[in-house]
């Protein structure tokens, strides 16, 4: 699939499910002790949290709802733009909740500041992250996560969710992308 275009596969599905296992155990054991009214909330970052999402939500074991966000501030392009557009707002209040936002990555942390800004203004119970991905050399904004998959370089990545220009997010693992694709 997608031949030529990957230039190495950086962390194989297997390292993501075992990755995605101790994430889960580590984020149960967090709300383990905190008394709480209703169950956690998952907060999804579409589209490229999809299948962390997913599978880390099923990887839980303890109760959750969950709730989708989309925003998008990359576009076609391999640099965020630093405007974020919500293209679809949580359906639900989250004042008194515990929520945890799921998201795939955290490049310059532009998002992900912004939005952990938006959902404050909410008055959420709690409001923390997990994310599957750092890209620690590319922050430029401090944002405060609570859980992290892997540190990886500053390098464009695929697959799992993350695009490029739409594609390759049905890709089972995350991948470099050959500079050749994106013009490089
Ligand atoms: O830390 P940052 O530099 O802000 O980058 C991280 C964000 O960028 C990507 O979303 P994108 O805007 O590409 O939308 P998508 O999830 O629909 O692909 C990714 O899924 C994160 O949400
Ligand atoms: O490295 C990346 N790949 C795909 N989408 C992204 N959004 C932020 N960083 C990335
Ligand atoms: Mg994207």
């Amino acid at each position: 699939m997608y031949e030529g275009d990957i230039a190495s596969v950086l962390i194989s599905e297997e390292q993501i499910k075992e990755r995605t296992a101790e994430l889960a155990e580590a984020v149960a054991a967090r709300y383990a002790d905190e008394p709480m009214q209703d169950d956690l909330l998952l907060v999804g970052v579409l589209k490229g949290a999809i299948f962390f999402m997913t599978d880390f939500a099923r990887a839980l074991p303890i109760p959750t709802q969950m709730e989708f966000m989309a925003v998008s501030s990359y576009g076609s392009s391999t640099s965020s733009s630093g405007v974020v557009r919500i293209l679809k707002d949580l359906d639900k209040d989250i004042a008194g909740r515990h929520v945890l936002i799921v998201e795939d990555i955290i490049d310059s942390g532009l998002t992900l500041s912004w939005l952990m800004r938006n959902l404050k203004t909410r008055n959420p119970a709690s409001l923390e992250v997990v994310t599957l991905l750092r890209k620690p050399e590319a922050c430029k904004v401090d944002v405060e996560v609570a859980h992290v998959g892997f540190d990886i370089p500053n390098e464009f990545v695929v697959g799992y969710g993350l695009d490029y220009a739409e594609r390759y997010r049905d890709l089972p693992y995350i991948g470099t992308l050959d500079p050749k694709v994106y013009g490089g």
